[in-house]
C-alpha cells in the first residue's frame, strides 16, 4: 500500500508524511492566540482556522467539532475515522489495525501520520485550507510533530466525568448505512466533589436508520477502560503541552447537545446567527 510504502521509505521519523502536512498547511493563515483562551470575535466563514479538540474517548470530540467545521466552513479531520476507513478496506495495514485499535491502544504515530498526511493531500487537491482536527495528536511526539508543521491556534479540551464516558460509549451506535451517529443511553449522573448533575437525552436514531445500528468494535466495557487508561498516560501530556502554550480551552460540557452547544459557541466567541448559518449549510 502507498501509504505504507511511503512511511518505510523515509529514513527518519515520518519525514516524507510530515513533508505532506507541511505542503498542505503552509498557505493557510494562523493567528497567534498563545496566552488568550476565548478566541476573538471573528466572522467565521473563510477564516480558515487551524483548532485541535481533545477529550477523552466517549467525550463528544466528533459531533463538536464536526459542527464547528460546518460553522466554520473547514474540515474536520478525525484521526479514528480514518483509521476505521483502513481498518475497513482490504489494504495490509487492516489487520494490523484491527489488532491495536480492538486493543483499546494507540496505533504508532508513524502510521497515524501518514494516514493524517494522505487526508491532508487529498483535501489539498480540493482546495480545503484550514481544519479542525479530531482525535490528533493524541501523543507529545504527535504535539511537537505538528508544531514543527503548522501553527495551532486553539485547542479545545472537552470534558466530562469518568463514569458519564464509560455510558456514553456504550450506548453509542452508527447508522451502517448514512453513517450517522447515535446515542441509545440515558445519562443521569449525581455530580461528586460539589461538581453539578449531569444528564443526556438519548440521540435516538430515525426510522430509517433504527434497523441499521452498528456498535464500533472497540466500544465494549473492557476495551473503553482500556482506552481511558491510555489516553491518562498518553493523551493527558498532550493537555499540558498546549496549556504550557497558552492555547488550551478547557470546557466541561453541562449536559447533552441541547445544553453544551449555546455555550460552546459562546466560549469560543461565535454566536447564534453563526449557528444559524452552521444549520442551514
Ligand atoms: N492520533 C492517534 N494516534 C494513535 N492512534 C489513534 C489516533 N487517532 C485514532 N487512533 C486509533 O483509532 C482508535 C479510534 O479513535 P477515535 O475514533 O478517535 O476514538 P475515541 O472514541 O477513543 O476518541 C483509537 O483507539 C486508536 O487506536
Amino acid at each position: 500500500m502507498a501509504a505504507v510504502t511511503r512511511l518505510f521509505r523515509s529514513s527518519s521519523s515520518s519525514s516524507s508524511a510530515l513533508f505532506y502536512i507541511r505542503r498542505s498547511l503552509s498557505t493557510s493563515a494562523a493567528t497567534e492566540l498563545k496566552s488568550q483562551t476565548c478566541p476573538p470575535r471573528i466572522d467565521p466563514k473563510g477564516r480558515n482556522v487551524q483548532w485541535v479538540f481533545l477529550g477523552c474517548p466517549g467525550v463528544g470530540k466528533g459531533t463538536y467539532a464536526s459542527r464547528l467545521s460546518a460553522l466554520l466552513g473547514v474540515p474536520h479531520i478525525a484521526t479514528g475515522d480514518l483509521v476505521r476507513e483502513e481498518l475497513s478496506s482490504s489494504g495490509p495495514l487492516s489487520k494490523q489495525l484491527a489488532d491495536i485499535v480492538n486493543q483499546g491502544k494507540l496505533v504508532s504515530d508513524e502510521i497515524i501520520i501518514n494516514l493524517l498526511s494522505k487526508r491532508l493531500e487529498v483535501g489539498e487537491a480540493k482546495g480545503e485550507s484550514g481544519f479542525i482536527l479530531d482525535g490528533f495528536p493524541r501523543t507529545v511526539r504527535q504535539a511537537e510533530i505538528l508544531d514543527e508543521v503548522t501553527d495551532i491556534e486553539l485547542v479545545v479540551n472537552l470534558k466530562l466525568p469518568e463514569n458519564v464516558l464509560l455510558e456514553k460509549c456504550l450506548g453509542r451506535r452508527i447508522c451502517g448505512q448514512c453513517g450517522k451517529n447515535f446515542n441509545v443511553a440515558s445519562i443521569n449522573v449525581k455530580g461528586e466533589n460539589g461538581n453539578p448533575d449531569i444528564s443526556m437525552a438519548p440521540l435516538l436514531p430515525p426510522s430509517q436508520c433504527a434497523s441499521k445500528l452498528i456498535t464500533r468494535s472497540d466500544d465494549t466495557e473492557t476495551i473503553v477502560r482500556e482506552r481511558l487508561r491510555i489516553y491518562n498516560e498518553k493523551s493527558q501530556p498532550v493537555e499540558d503541552f498546549y496549556r504550557g502554550q497558552g492555547k488550551l480551552l478547557e470546557f466541561d460540557l453541562p449536559g447533552g447537545i441541547p445544553e453544551s452547544w449555546p455555550k460552546l459557541l459562546e466560549a469560543l466567541n461565535l454566536d447564534e446567527s453563526d449557528d444559524k448559518q452552521a444549520a442551514t449549510a
